[in-house]
């Protein structure tokens, strides 16, 4: 059965993956994107409803909100995969460090969650939200402090949606640790990050699916989080 399916944050990396991944198997896929990449293209000629909302700035996600309201009656899953992951010491300055992390991770999904949970209310079977937080969220970061708040702050809402919602609508996160390195990330980087876990590897784009996938059939699992860390808490 044909699924409808918001992904936020599908321009490249986890979200290009997820967002081509239900496009191939037949979904229709609601993207949000920043940045007009070539990929935003390449997901709209496979067949994706894009929009682009920028969610720092209120009135583009007010617009986003209004338009997702007036033309889907129904939504299947919602999968807050959009994130921005910023160290204290970026030039942007601490307090656009602060306000940046808490309205990505925080502001917009919990906007979305409660604007859209009557679409996600609106089907026959029970239907999902889906939060991608963060390893760090239950461990603190001494370089991404409030990346790591903004994270612990979504999973937290994961338990008062999951609360919410029910039991139309299951509410889980998927917290990952090293999925997938960034282009500039050096050797040395990569081994320091890959020995930080027992397993000692990158998790890859497909952990994330099957976890995805693994909650989206559940009939019983709701304010749960999935670790998808290598077991990085056992070092
Ligand atoms: N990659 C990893 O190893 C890990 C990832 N995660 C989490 O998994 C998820 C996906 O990770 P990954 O693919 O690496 O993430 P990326 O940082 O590579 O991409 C995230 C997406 O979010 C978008 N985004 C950033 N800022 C905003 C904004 N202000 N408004 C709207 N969209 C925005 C980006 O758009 P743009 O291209 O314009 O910046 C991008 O498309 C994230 O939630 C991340 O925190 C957690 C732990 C490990
Ligand atoms: N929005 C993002 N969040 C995170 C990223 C990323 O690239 N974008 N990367 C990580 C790292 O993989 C880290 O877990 C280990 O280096 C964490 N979050």
């Amino acid at each position: 059965m044909q699924k409808n399916i918001l992904i936020t944050g599908v321009g490249k990396r986890i979200g290009l993956y997820l967002a081509k991944a239900f496009l191939a198997r037949g979904h229709r896929v609601l993207g949000t994107f920043r940045t007009h990449y070539p990929s935003i293209d390449a997901l709209a000629e496979l067949g994706a409803d894009l929009y682009q909302c920028d969610f720092t700035d209120q009135a583009q996600l007010d617009e986003l909100i209004q338009t997702l309201k007036l033309r889907y009656q129904g939504l299947d899953a919602l999968i807050h995969n959009a994130s921005l992951w910023l160290s204290d010491d970026d030039p942007v300055g601490v307090d656009g460090v602060i306000s940046q992390m808490m309205q990505v991770h925080v502001y917009a999904p919990y906007q979305l969650n409660l604007a859209l949970a009557p679409l996600l209310q609106n089907r026959e079977t029970m239907t999902d939200i889906i939060h991608l937080t963060d390893y760090v969220a239950q461990k603190g970061s001494k370089k991404h402090i409030a990346y790591a708040a903004s994270k612990a702050a979504l999973e937290n809402m994961t338990l008062s949606f999951a609360g919410k919602l029910a039991p139309q609508v299951k509410v889980n996160a998927i917290a990952p640790a090293l999925i997938c390195f960034n282009e500039d990330d050096d050797e040395d980087y990569r081994d320091k990050a890959r020995a930080k876990s027992v397993l000692a590897r990158e998790g890859g784009e497909t952990e994330v699916l099957q976890a995805i996938d693994y909650l989206m059939q559940s009939q019983y699992v709701t304010g749960s989080s999935l670790a998808l860390d290598g077991g990085r808490h056992l070092k």
